[in-house]
């Protein structure tokens, strides 16, 4: 696969992770494990250039400095294991179109979800709403921090379902996971971030 498109981290540091360089291309899956508090989600979080960094990213040749935040981040979606709501109406994060509805089914969710609030829903329906929420803007990179932890095993194969079409439509994606069977079943390459450094594993 060639270098020259995909992502690329080269050299991401901050005060706490880093420096990480890797490449992640078109359809394939990075798993991202190590140890809790190893700063897997903060790595997540540096990606999306959500928290200031020193580095390189680049996503198809185009590096992240000569984008604006919110367009890098529209590429760049990254999708913590708790997401955050700014407004209570569901439809003020998930609009009713047929792609919405197309994607609330493949999560399992009922269509009755898109008029509901989001006080009334549960963790785990919350986590599935986050992902279609965010799907919804066509990420071109998926940032998933543990994106079933809380949900049953059913839910969690239809997410898992729902992250293999996005890798085979040629999504890039990052998954942080402690699930090692998950791992397994998703991800093509598989990293272990150990004292802020990020070691490839075969
Ligand atoms: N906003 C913050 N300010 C200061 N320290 C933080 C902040 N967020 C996380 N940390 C600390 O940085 C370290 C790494 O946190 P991070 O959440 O990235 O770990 P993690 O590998 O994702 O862990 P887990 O597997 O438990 O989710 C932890 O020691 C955490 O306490």
């Amino acid at each position: 696969m060639s270098k020259n498109t995909g992502l690329i981290a080269e050299k991401l540091r901050s005060e706490r992770v880093g420096p990480v360089t890797f490449h992640v291309g078109h359809g394939e899956c990075l798993a991202i494990t190590g140890a809790s508090g190893s700063g897997k989600s903060l790595l997540l979080r540096l990606v999306a250039d959500l928290d200031p960094h020193t580095g390189t990213l680049i996503l198809d040749g185009e590096n992240s400095l000569s984008v604006a935040g919110h367009v890098w981040r529209q590429r760049v979606a990254y999708f913590p294991a708790e997401p955050g709501w700014w407004s209570e109406n569901v439809s003020d994060h998930v609009p009713d179109t047929p792609q919405a509805r197309a994607l609330i089914k493949a999560v399992g969710l009922p269509e009755r979800m898109l008029t509901a609030e989001i006080r009334g829903l549960s963790t785990g329906e919350r986590q599935r709403l986050a992902l279609v929420r965010g799907l919804l803007h066509g990420p071109q990179v998926l940032l998933l921090d543990e994106p079933t932890s809380a949900l049953d095993p059913q839910s969690t194969s239809l997410v898992e379902d729902l992250i293999r079409r996005q890798k085979n439509d040629g999504r890039i994606i990052a998954l942080v996971s402690h699930n090692a069977a998950q791992v397994e079943r998703l991800a093509d390459r598989r990293a272990i971030l150990r004292d802020g450094r990020l070691e490839e594993v075969a």
